[in-house]
Protein backbone atom coordinates (compact mmCIF):
# COMPACT_ATOMS: atom_id res chain seq x y z
CA UNK A 1 0.00 0.00 0.00
CA UNK A 2 1.72 3.83 -0.89
CA UNK A 3 2.60 5.56 2.11
CA UNK A 4 2.09 8.81 0.65
CA UNK A 5 0.11 9.99 -1.96
CA UNK A 6 0.05 13.59 -4.12
CA UNK A 7 -3.03 14.90 -5.43
CA UNK A 8 -2.48 16.40 -8.52
CA UNK A 9 -5.83 18.34 -8.47
CA UNK A 10 -7.67 21.12 -6.62
CA UNK A 11 -11.11 21.86 -5.30
CA UNK A 12 -13.67 19.43 -3.94
CA UNK A 13 -12.43 16.21 -5.86
CA UNK A 14 -9.12 17.21 -4.32
CA UNK A 15 -10.33 17.04 -0.42
CA UNK A 16 -12.80 13.76 -1.92
CA UNK A 17 -8.96 12.44 -2.62
CA UNK A 18 -7.80 12.95 0.76
CA UNK A 19 -10.67 11.61 2.62
CA UNK A 20 -9.82 8.42 1.28
CA UNK A 21 -6.09 8.22 1.80
CA UNK A 22 -6.75 9.88 5.21
CA UNK A 23 -9.39 6.66 6.02
CA UNK A 24 -7.00 4.39 4.15
CA UNK A 25 -3.80 5.75 6.42
CA UNK A 26 -2.12 6.89 3.50
CA UNK A 27 -0.18 10.75 4.25
CA UNK A 28 -1.57 13.13 1.37
CA UNK A 29 0.38 16.00 -0.63
CA UNK A 30 -1.51 18.73 -1.39
CA UNK A 31 -0.32 20.68 -4.68
CA UNK A 32 -2.23 24.36 -4.92
CA UNK A 33 -1.67 27.14 -7.27
CA UNK A 34 -0.96 30.56 -5.35
CA UNK A 35 -4.99 31.39 -5.26
CA UNK A 36 -5.67 28.35 -3.77
CA UNK A 37 -3.45 28.65 -0.78
CA UNK A 38 -6.30 28.85 1.89
CA UNK A 39 -7.78 25.83 0.36
CA UNK A 40 -9.58 23.37 2.43
CA UNK A 41 -7.46 20.13 0.93
CA UNK A 42 -4.29 22.05 1.71
CA UNK A 43 -5.08 23.02 5.41
CA UNK A 44 -5.94 18.82 5.69
CA UNK A 45 -3.33 17.47 4.26
CA UNK A 46 0.01 16.15 6.07
CA UNK A 47 2.26 18.55 3.44
CA UNK A 48 1.55 21.17 0.55
CA UNK A 49 3.72 22.53 -2.34
CA UNK A 50 3.02 25.81 -3.55
CA UNK A 51 3.10 24.75 -7.67
CA UNK A 52 3.15 27.81 -9.24
CA UNK A 53 0.81 31.27 -9.88
CA UNK A 54 -3.10 30.83 -10.60
CA UNK A 55 -3.79 29.97 -14.11
CA UNK A 56 -4.28 26.17 -14.24
CA UNK A 57 -1.15 25.73 -17.55
CA UNK A 58 1.42 27.04 -14.47
CA UNK A 59 0.54 25.22 -11.84
CA UNK A 60 -2.27 22.32 -12.51
CA UNK A 61 -1.11 21.48 -15.79
CA UNK A 62 2.30 22.34 -14.82
CA UNK A 63 3.72 18.53 -15.05
CA UNK A 64 7.66 19.37 -14.19
CA UNK A 65 6.28 21.57 -11.31
CA UNK A 66 4.04 18.46 -10.03
CA UNK A 67 6.92 15.75 -10.43
CA UNK A 68 8.94 17.99 -8.85
CA UNK A 69 6.89 18.29 -5.93
CA UNK A 70 6.21 14.61 -5.81
CA UNK A 71 10.03 14.17 -5.47
CA UNK A 72 10.89 16.66 -2.77
CA UNK A 73 8.01 15.03 -0.53
CA UNK A 74 8.71 11.39 -1.51
CA UNK A 75 5.48 10.58 -2.92
CA UNK A 76 4.79 7.05 -3.64
CA UNK A 77 1.89 7.85 -5.76
CA UNK A 78 -0.04 10.79 -7.68
CA UNK A 79 -3.47 10.81 -7.99
CA UNK A 80 -4.55 13.19 -11.04
CA UNK A 81 -8.31 13.24 -10.16
CA UNK A 82 -10.72 14.70 -12.76
CA UNK A 83 -9.97 17.01 -15.23
CA UNK A 84 -6.23 18.86 -15.82
CA UNK A 85 -3.72 15.87 -16.07
CA UNK A 86 -6.37 13.20 -15.74
CA UNK A 87 -6.66 11.72 -19.28
CA UNK A 88 -3.30 13.12 -20.13
CA UNK A 89 -1.36 9.82 -21.72
CA UNK A 90 1.95 11.17 -21.77
CA UNK A 91 1.38 12.96 -18.05
CA UNK A 92 0.90 8.80 -16.77
CA UNK A 93 3.78 8.10 -18.80
CA UNK A 94 6.32 10.56 -17.55
CA UNK A 95 4.56 9.85 -13.63
CA UNK A 96 5.94 6.19 -14.01
CA UNK A 97 8.91 7.09 -15.97
CA UNK A 98 10.06 9.21 -12.37
CA UNK A 99 9.65 6.24 -10.03
CA UNK A 100 6.16 7.16 -9.31
CA UNK A 101 2.56 4.85 -9.76
CA UNK A 102 -0.05 6.88 -11.49
CA UNK A 103 -3.15 5.60 -10.05
CA UNK A 104 -5.53 5.27 -13.29
CA UNK A 105 -5.16 3.33 -16.08
CA UNK A 106 -2.46 3.04 -18.67
CA UNK A 107 -0.71 5.26 -20.64
CA UNK A 108 -1.97 2.89 -24.00
CA UNK A 109 -5.49 2.88 -22.60
CA UNK A 110 -5.71 6.45 -21.98
CA UNK A 111 -4.56 7.16 -25.48
CA UNK A 112 -7.26 4.46 -27.42
CA UNK A 113 -10.18 5.65 -25.61
CA UNK A 114 -8.81 9.67 -26.11
CA UNK A 115 -8.77 9.21 -29.66
CA UNK A 116 -12.91 8.42 -30.25
CA UNK A 117 -12.26 6.44 -33.58
CA UNK A 118 -9.96 4.17 -31.57
CA UNK A 119 -12.63 4.11 -28.83
CA UNK A 120 -15.34 2.93 -31.19
CA UNK A 121 -12.82 0.65 -33.19
CA UNK A 122 -11.74 -1.68 -29.69
CA UNK A 123 -15.25 -1.54 -27.97
CA UNK A 124 -16.59 -2.86 -31.38
CA UNK A 125 -14.29 -5.67 -32.25
CA UNK A 126 -15.47 -6.42 -28.59
CA UNK A 127 -19.40 -6.64 -29.73
CA UNK A 128 -20.47 -3.43 -27.79
CA UNK A 129 -23.33 -1.78 -29.56
CA UNK A 130 -22.20 1.74 -30.84
CA UNK A 131 -23.64 4.57 -33.12
CA UNK A 132 -23.95 3.60 -36.87
CA UNK A 133 -21.77 5.65 -39.25
CA UNK A 134 -18.38 5.53 -40.56
CA UNK A 135 -16.15 2.69 -39.15
CA UNK A 136 -12.97 4.84 -39.58
CA UNK A 137 -12.27 8.75 -39.95
CA UNK A 138 -13.60 10.42 -42.73
CA UNK A 139 -10.77 12.13 -45.01
CA UNK A 140 -12.24 14.03 -47.67
CA UNK A 141 -16.09 15.43 -48.45
CA UNK A 142 -16.73 13.40 -50.97
CA UNK A 143 -16.00 9.81 -48.64
CA UNK A 144 -18.36 12.17 -46.44
CA UNK A 145 -20.94 11.86 -48.79
CA UNK A 146 -20.69 8.13 -49.39
CA UNK A 147 -20.38 8.19 -46.10
CA UNK A 148 -23.88 10.23 -45.59
CA UNK A 149 -26.02 8.04 -48.59
CA UNK A 150 -24.84 4.77 -46.56
CA UNK A 151 -25.70 6.14 -43.52
CA UNK A 152 -29.25 8.43 -43.86
CA UNK A 153 -29.55 11.66 -42.80
CA UNK A 154 -29.13 13.16 -40.27
CA UNK A 155 -25.72 12.72 -39.32
CA UNK A 156 -23.35 13.87 -36.80
CA UNK A 157 -19.62 14.63 -37.78
CA UNK A 158 -17.52 14.44 -34.33
CA UNK A 159 -13.83 15.12 -33.85
CA UNK A 160 -11.70 11.92 -33.25
CA UNK A 161 -9.87 13.69 -30.43
CA UNK A 162 -12.91 15.65 -28.75
CA UNK A 163 -15.32 14.36 -27.04
CA UNK A 164 -17.42 15.62 -24.48
CA UNK A 165 -19.01 17.74 -27.19
CA UNK A 166 -16.86 19.58 -28.52
CA UNK A 167 -16.13 19.81 -32.13
CA UNK A 168 -19.41 18.43 -33.15
CA UNK A 169 -21.79 19.05 -36.20
CA UNK A 170 -24.81 17.85 -37.29
CA UNK A 171 -25.81 17.70 -41.00
CA UNK A 172 -29.50 17.34 -41.48
CA UNK A 173 -29.48 16.94 -45.45
CA UNK A 174 -26.64 16.96 -47.86
CA UNK A 175 -27.08 20.56 -48.54
CA UNK A 176 -25.69 21.16 -45.36
CA UNK A 177 -22.71 18.31 -45.65
CA UNK A 178 -19.88 20.64 -46.87
CA UNK A 179 -20.26 23.39 -44.95
CA UNK A 180 -20.80 21.38 -41.72
CA UNK A 181 -17.97 18.93 -43.11
CA UNK A 182 -15.58 22.05 -43.12
CA UNK A 183 -16.29 23.63 -40.18
CA UNK A 184 -15.80 20.29 -37.81
CA UNK A 185 -12.41 19.59 -38.85
CA UNK A 186 -11.17 23.57 -38.88
CA UNK A 187 -12.45 23.75 -35.58
CA UNK A 188 -10.76 20.37 -34.65
CA UNK A 189 -7.74 21.52 -36.05
CA UNK A 190 -8.46 24.55 -33.94
CA UNK A 191 -8.99 22.91 -30.56
CA UNK A 192 -7.17 19.95 -30.44
CA UNK A 193 -4.25 20.27 -33.25
CA UNK A 194 -5.76 17.14 -34.65
CA UNK A 195 -8.45 17.36 -37.39
CA UNK A 196 -9.55 13.84 -38.39
CA UNK A 197 -13.25 13.92 -38.07
CA UNK A 198 -15.69 10.54 -38.12
CA UNK A 199 -19.70 10.27 -39.28
CA UNK A 200 -22.34 8.83 -36.96
CA UNK A 201 -26.14 8.40 -37.43
CA UNK A 202 -27.92 11.75 -35.23
CA UNK A 203 -29.91 10.50 -32.49
CA UNK A 204 -32.37 12.98 -32.25
CA UNK A 205 -33.81 11.99 -28.62
CA UNK A 206 -31.40 9.99 -26.34
CA UNK A 207 -30.51 9.41 -23.54
CA UNK A 208 -27.02 9.90 -21.93
CA UNK A 209 -26.64 6.44 -19.82
CA UNK A 210 -22.85 6.10 -18.49
CA UNK A 211 -21.40 2.59 -16.95
CA UNK A 212 -19.26 2.67 -14.11
CA UNK A 213 -16.12 0.26 -14.33
CA UNK A 214 -13.76 -1.00 -12.16
CA UNK A 215 -10.82 -3.37 -13.18
CA UNK A 216 -7.28 -4.48 -11.32
CA UNK A 217 -4.53 -6.18 -13.35
CA UNK A 218 -4.98 -9.58 -12.90
CA UNK A 219 -7.80 -9.40 -15.91
CA UNK A 220 -11.17 -9.00 -13.40
CA UNK A 221 -13.30 -6.07 -14.26
CA UNK A 222 -16.68 -5.28 -12.68
CA UNK A 223 -19.51 -2.56 -13.11
CA UNK A 224 -21.50 -0.87 -10.45
CA UNK A 225 -24.25 0.12 -12.80
CA UNK A 226 -25.84 2.70 -14.85
CA UNK A 227 -25.83 7.28 -14.35
CA UNK A 228 -28.39 8.68 -16.19
CA UNK A 229 -26.78 12.11 -16.59
CA UNK A 230 -29.53 13.61 -19.78
CA UNK A 231 -30.18 16.34 -17.53
CA UNK A 232 -27.66 18.77 -18.83
CA UNK A 233 -26.93 22.11 -20.40
CA UNK A 234 -24.29 23.01 -23.46
CA UNK A 235 -22.85 19.69 -22.26
CA UNK A 236 -21.94 20.67 -18.73
CA UNK A 237 -23.97 18.15 -16.45
CA UNK A 238 -26.57 20.30 -13.90
CA UNK A 239 -27.74 16.66 -11.81
CA UNK A 240 -27.25 13.15 -12.30
CA UNK A 241 -28.93 9.83 -11.02
CA UNK A 242 -28.60 6.22 -10.13
CA UNK A 243 -30.11 3.88 -11.20
CA UNK A 244 -31.65 5.47 -14.32
CA UNK A 245 -35.57 5.77 -14.11
CA UNK A 246 -35.45 4.72 -17.90
CA UNK A 247 -33.45 1.36 -17.54
CA UNK A 248 -35.79 -2.18 -16.33
CA UNK A 249 -33.34 -4.69 -14.68
CA UNK A 250 -32.93 -6.90 -17.83
CA UNK A 251 -31.52 -3.26 -19.81
CA UNK A 252 -29.17 -2.48 -16.46
CA UNK A 253 -27.59 -6.13 -16.11
CA UNK A 254 -27.29 -6.45 -20.18
CA UNK A 255 -25.44 -3.53 -20.40
CA UNK A 256 -23.53 -3.51 -17.01
CA UNK A 257 -22.31 -6.93 -17.96
CA UNK A 258 -21.25 -6.15 -21.89
CA UNK A 259 -19.31 -3.52 -20.81
CA UNK A 260 -17.64 -4.84 -17.94
CA UNK A 261 -17.01 -7.75 -20.25
CA UNK A 262 -15.35 -5.34 -22.54
CA UNK A 263 -13.20 -3.41 -20.44
CA UNK A 264 -11.94 -6.99 -18.60
CA UNK A 265 -10.99 -8.57 -22.93
CA UNK A 266 -8.51 -5.01 -22.69
CA UNK A 267 -7.41 -6.03 -19.84
CA UNK A 268 -8.68 -2.24 -18.63
CA UNK A 269 -7.45 -1.69 -15.07
CA UNK A 270 -8.58 1.42 -12.93
CA UNK A 271 -11.97 3.51 -12.76
CA UNK A 272 -13.73 3.88 -16.08
CA UNK A 273 -16.44 4.76 -17.40
CA UNK A 274 -18.11 4.00 -20.78
CA UNK A 275 -21.06 6.32 -21.89
CA UNK A 276 -23.82 5.35 -24.17
CA UNK A 277 -26.67 6.85 -25.73
CA UNK A 278 -29.81 5.26 -24.67
CA UNK A 279 -33.09 5.27 -27.64
CA UNK A 280 -35.69 3.49 -28.16
CA UNK A 281 -34.71 0.71 -25.54
CA UNK A 282 -31.46 0.75 -27.65
CA UNK A 283 -27.54 1.49 -26.68
CA UNK A 284 -25.20 2.78 -28.98
CA UNK A 285 -21.48 3.09 -26.68
CA UNK A 286 -19.97 6.76 -27.63
CA UNK A 287 -16.85 7.55 -25.78
CA UNK A 288 -15.03 5.62 -22.55
CA UNK A 289 -13.55 8.46 -19.76
CA UNK A 290 -10.21 6.98 -18.61
CA UNK A 291 -10.64 8.44 -15.19
CA UNK A 292 -12.48 9.15 -12.39
CA UNK A 293 -16.18 11.04 -12.56
CA UNK A 294 -17.47 14.13 -10.89
CA UNK A 295 -20.68 12.20 -10.31
CA UNK A 296 -18.74 9.06 -8.90
CA UNK A 297 -21.31 9.54 -6.03
CA UNK A 298 -24.36 8.51 -6.47
CA UNK A 299 -22.91 5.47 -7.73
CA UNK A 300 -20.91 5.18 -4.07
CA UNK A 301 -24.47 6.18 -2.08
CA UNK A 302 -26.44 3.09 -3.89
CA UNK A 303 -23.39 -0.17 -3.92
CA UNK A 304 -22.00 1.37 -0.78
CA UNK A 305 -18.09 0.93 -1.91
CA UNK A 306 -15.49 3.94 -1.79
CA UNK A 307 -14.56 3.76 -5.55
CA UNK A 308 -11.76 6.14 -4.59
CA UNK A 309 -10.57 3.99 -2.45
CA UNK A 310 -10.67 0.84 -4.99
CA UNK A 311 -9.08 3.20 -7.38
CA UNK A 312 -5.87 3.29 -4.46
CA UNK A 313 -6.24 -0.61 -3.95
CA UNK A 314 -5.90 -1.48 -7.61
CA UNK A 315 -3.10 0.59 -8.39
CA UNK A 316 -0.87 -1.22 -5.63
CA UNK A 317 -1.28 -4.38 -7.90
CA UNK A 318 -4.01 -5.75 -5.37
CA UNK A 319 -6.76 -7.98 -7.11
CA UNK A 320 -10.34 -6.72 -6.52
CA UNK A 321 -11.37 -8.86 -4.20
CA UNK A 322 -15.02 -9.21 -4.62
CA UNK A 323 -16.98 -10.27 -8.22
CA UNK A 324 -19.98 -9.08 -9.59
CA UNK A 325 -22.39 -10.91 -7.39
CA UNK A 326 -20.83 -9.14 -4.24
CA UNK A 327 -22.38 -5.59 -6.16
CA UNK A 328 -25.14 -4.89 -4.57
CA UNK A 329 -27.68 -1.97 -5.22
CA UNK A 330 -29.99 -0.32 -2.82
CA UNK A 331 -32.40 2.64 -3.43
CA UNK A 332 -32.13 5.58 -5.32
CA UNK A 333 -29.59 8.94 -5.54
CA UNK A 334 -29.31 12.00 -6.70
CA UNK A 335 -26.54 14.47 -7.34
CA UNK A 336 -26.82 18.34 -7.90
CA UNK A 337 -23.83 20.01 -9.17
CA UNK A 338 -23.77 23.54 -7.56
CA UNK A 339 -21.92 26.29 -9.23
CA UNK A 340 -20.81 29.54 -8.70
CA UNK A 341 -23.19 30.73 -11.23
CA UNK A 342 -26.11 32.89 -11.87
CA UNK A 343 -28.77 30.82 -12.34
CA UNK A 344 -30.39 31.67 -15.39
CA UNK A 345 -27.59 33.65 -17.20
CA UNK A 346 -24.94 31.37 -15.92
CA UNK A 347 -22.21 33.98 -15.41
CA UNK A 348 -19.37 33.10 -13.13
CA UNK A 349 -20.06 34.33 -9.79
CA UNK A 350 -16.82 34.20 -7.94
CA UNK A 351 -16.31 36.09 -4.35
CA UNK A 352 -15.89 35.76 -0.75
CA UNK A 353 -18.41 33.27 0.89
CA UNK A 354 -20.47 35.27 3.66
CA UNK A 355 -22.44 32.83 5.60
CA UNK A 356 -22.28 28.88 5.33
CA UNK A 357 -24.55 26.47 6.49
CA UNK A 358 -24.81 22.67 4.52
CA UNK A 359 -27.85 20.51 4.90
CA UNK A 360 -27.58 17.16 6.75
CA UNK A 361 -29.12 13.92 8.04
CA UNK A 362 -30.16 10.86 6.76
CA UNK A 363 -29.19 10.06 3.49
CA UNK A 364 -27.39 13.50 2.90
CA UNK A 365 -23.90 13.79 1.48
CA UNK A 366 -22.24 17.39 0.83
CA UNK A 367 -18.95 17.02 -0.79
CA UNK A 368 -17.28 20.60 -1.03
CA UNK A 369 -14.51 22.54 -0.16
CA UNK A 370 -16.45 25.28 0.75
CA UNK A 371 -15.89 27.06 4.18
CA UNK A 372 -17.41 30.49 5.52
CA UNK A 373 -14.97 33.31 4.76
CA UNK A 374 -13.44 31.21 1.86
CA UNK A 375 -12.79 33.06 -1.33
CA UNK A 376 -13.93 31.41 -4.28
CA UNK A 377 -10.97 32.03 -7.03
CA UNK A 378 -12.07 33.29 -10.60
CA UNK A 379 -9.53 31.09 -11.86
CA UNK A 380 -11.35 27.93 -12.56
CA UNK A 381 -14.16 26.09 -13.36
CA UNK A 382 -17.27 27.20 -11.16
CA UNK A 383 -17.84 24.00 -9.65
CA UNK A 384 -17.88 24.45 -5.60
CA UNK A 385 -20.58 21.79 -3.83
CA UNK A 386 -21.99 18.45 -5.55
CA UNK A 387 -25.25 18.07 -3.11
CA UNK A 388 -26.05 14.30 -3.21
CA UNK A 389 -29.17 12.40 -1.64
CA UNK A 390 -30.17 9.35 -1.17
CA UNK A 391 -33.34 7.62 -0.65
CA UNK A 392 -34.84 4.12 -0.39
CA UNK A 393 -37.12 5.16 -3.28
CA UNK A 394 -36.86 7.97 -6.19
CA UNK A 395 -39.96 9.79 -4.42
CA UNK A 396 -38.19 9.77 -0.83
CA UNK A 397 -34.63 11.01 -2.67
CA UNK A 398 -37.28 13.65 -4.10
CA UNK A 399 -38.21 14.66 -1.19
CA UNK A 400 -35.29 14.81 0.69
CA UNK A 401 -33.55 16.46 -2.08
CA UNK A 402 -36.18 19.35 -2.04
CA UNK A 403 -35.51 19.90 1.75
CA UNK A 404 -31.69 20.25 1.48
CA UNK A 405 -31.63 22.41 -1.42
CA UNK A 406 -33.50 24.26 0.55
CA UNK A 407 -31.68 23.88 3.76
CA UNK A 408 -28.20 24.42 1.78
CA UNK A 409 -26.72 28.17 3.13
CA UNK A 410 -23.94 29.64 0.37
CA UNK A 411 -23.82 33.49 1.04
CA UNK A 412 -21.98 36.18 -0.90
CA UNK A 413 -21.78 34.75 -4.23
CA UNK A 414 -24.70 33.64 -7.07
CA UNK A 415 -24.97 29.78 -7.24
CA UNK A 416 -27.27 27.36 -9.25
CA UNK A 417 -29.72 25.95 -6.44
CA UNK A 418 -32.56 27.55 -7.09
CA UNK A 419 -32.24 26.64 -10.79
CA UNK A 420 -31.80 23.19 -9.24
CA UNK A 421 -35.00 23.63 -6.76
CA UNK A 422 -36.72 24.69 -10.30
CA UNK A 423 -35.61 21.36 -12.10
CA UNK A 424 -37.21 18.91 -10.17
CA UNK A 425 -40.29 20.76 -9.52
CA UNK A 426 -40.74 19.75 -12.68
CA UNK A 427 -43.52 17.61 -13.44
CA UNK A 428 -41.58 15.35 -16.29
CA UNK A 429 -38.21 15.42 -14.29
CA UNK A 430 -40.61 14.07 -11.31
CA UNK A 431 -41.59 11.16 -13.69
CA UNK A 432 -38.65 10.55 -14.98
CA UNK A 433 -39.22 11.76 -18.44
CA UNK A 434 -36.73 13.46 -19.97
CA UNK A 435 -33.78 13.63 -22.39
CA UNK A 436 -30.09 15.34 -23.26
CA UNK A 437 -32.59 18.36 -24.71
CA UNK A 438 -35.06 18.18 -21.82
CA UNK A 439 -33.39 20.96 -20.23
CA UNK A 440 -32.34 23.25 -22.86
CA UNK A 441 -36.00 23.24 -23.86
CA UNK A 442 -36.94 24.38 -20.26
CA UNK A 443 -34.75 27.35 -20.29
CA UNK A 444 -36.11 28.03 -23.87
CA UNK A 445 -32.69 27.55 -25.22
CA UNK A 446 -33.96 25.01 -27.97
CA UNK A 447 -37.37 24.46 -29.13
N1 LIG B 1 -24.59 9.94 -32.91
C1 LIG B 1 -24.91 10.83 -31.95
N2 LIG B 1 -26.19 11.31 -31.89
C2 LIG B 1 -26.52 12.20 -30.93
C3 LIG B 1 -25.57 12.66 -30.02
C4 LIG B 1 -25.83 13.60 -29.03
C5 LIG B 1 -24.80 14.00 -28.20
C6 LIG B 1 -25.12 15.03 -27.21
C7 LIG B 1 -25.46 16.28 -27.64
C8 LIG B 1 -25.81 17.26 -26.71
C9 LIG B 1 -25.80 16.98 -25.39
C10 LIG B 1 -25.46 15.70 -24.95
C11 LIG B 1 -25.48 15.38 -23.61
C12 LIG B 1 -25.15 14.13 -23.19
C13 LIG B 1 -24.79 13.14 -24.11
C14 LIG B 1 -24.74 13.42 -25.46
C15 LIG B 1 -25.09 14.70 -25.87
C16 LIG B 1 -23.52 13.41 -28.31
N3 LIG B 1 -22.47 13.73 -27.50
C17 LIG B 1 -22.24 14.98 -26.85
C18 LIG B 1 -20.92 14.88 -26.15
C19 LIG B 1 -20.44 13.52 -26.39
N4 LIG B 1 -20.55 12.75 -25.15
C20 LIG B 1 -21.29 12.91 -27.44
N5 LIG B 1 -23.27 12.49 -29.25
C21 LIG B 1 -24.25 12.12 -30.12
N6 LIG B 1 -23.96 11.22 -31.06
Amino acid sequence: MFEKVLIANRGEIALRIHRACREMGIQTVAVHSTADADAMHVRLADESVCIGPASARESYLNIPAILSAASITGADAIHPGIGFLSENAQFAEMVEEHGFTFIGPTAEHIRIMGDKVTAKKTVMEQGLPVVPGSDGPVPTLEEAEKIGRETGYPILIKAAAGGGGKGMKVARNPDQLKEAYQLARGEARAAFGNDEVYIEKYLGKPRHIEIQLLGDEHGNCVHFGERDCSVQRRHQKVIEEAPSPALNAEQRAFIGDLAARTAAAIGYRGVGTMEFLFEDGQFYFIEMNTRLQVEHTITEMITGIDLVREQIRVATGAPLGYGQADIRFQGHSIECRVNAEHPETFIPSPGKIDGYHAPGGLGVRVDSALYDGYRIPPHYDSLIAKLVVHGTTRNECLMRLRRTIEEYVIGGVDTTLPLHQRIIAQQAFIDGNYDIHWLEQLMGMKK
